[in-house]
């Protein structure tokens, strides 16, 4: 089955351009959860111009589904992660002031830094996965690593897919196979929307988690949370004729 984890940064970027407490994003993610997400996303920039840190501790006892926390591992982040200790943290290489995610790691060159922080997430138990582009070098970099998951940054397979979604799949399938050979789980997220998100799912049947914010978030202003919510997870499930009894 293919988790599908709710990034609930919208809510607060929506919140914080006016100041108080509308909409909550601790009742947003319980609410979430009651319409059947797997997980929650948040994705904290040292900035907290979206989700800030103190809401990560407020959700902290609210989130009974999976914690995903994705970020760039500055000591505050480290420090942050320790003290929540969410079910996964994915690391996630933002420039300060990047206007969103626009790239994965390289992690070749970055080896010795993400390795660090990877031992250190593991040493506490947390699940540990590593954003990265499509690209099998950056799947070898993140086995050797020793990370327990990949997401790949599907930003390029979302831009790419309205003019040829083959096309636009094949170094996603590439890396998500060199991936599970590996033994990394994968995962994908970025620009993932009700149009490209089942022809991800159906050429990449083993990915473990999608995590989908912008566009299930924009869709629920007009479909409502509970149906958004319930759309996205039926782009995640197999044909009838392909479940084996
Ligand atoms: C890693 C990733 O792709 C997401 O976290 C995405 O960038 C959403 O973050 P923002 O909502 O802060 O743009
Ligand atoms: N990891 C991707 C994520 O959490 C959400 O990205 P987006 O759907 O807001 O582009």
């Amino acid at each position: 089955m293919t988790k599908l984890s709710v990034n609930i940064n919208k809510i607060a970027t929506l919140r914080n351009s006016r100041g108080g407490n509308i909409p909550n994003v601790v009742q947003v993610a319980l609410d979430c959860q009651q319409y059947g997400a797997d997980g929650i996303t948040v994705h904290p920039r040292p900035d907290q111009r979206h989700i800030r840190f103190e809401d990560v501790f407020d959700l902290q006892s609210k989130v009974y589904t999976e914690f995903n926390i994705e970020g760039n591992p500055t000591p505050e982040f480290i420090t942050l992660i320790k003290k929540i200790r969410p079910t996964q943290v994915t690391l996630v290489p933002d420039a300060p002031d990047a206007l969103t995610s626009n790239t994965g790691w390289n992690t070749v060159t970055q080896v010795s830094f993400l390795t660090d922080v990877v031992n250190e997430f593991q040493s506490l138990g947390i699940r540990t996965s590593i954003f990265v582009n499509a690209d099998e070098e950056m799947i070898r970099g993140a086995s050797q690593i020793g990370a327990d998951r990949v997401e790949l940054y599907t930003g390029p397979y979302a831009q790419d897919y309205p003019k040829d979604r083959e096309q636009a799949m094949v170094p996603f399938i590439a890396a998500a196979r060199l991936a599970k050979d590996l033994g990394l789980g994968v995962n994908a997220g970025h620009d993932l929307n009700l149009d490209n998100l089942n022809y991800l799912f159906s050429c990449i049947p083993w990915l473990k988690e999608v995590s989908i914010g912008h566009s299930l978030i924009s869709d629920a202003l007009y479909m409502g949370l509970e149906k958004t919510i319930k759309a996205y997870k039926n782009c995640l499930n197999p044909p009838e004729s392909t479940i084996l009894t």
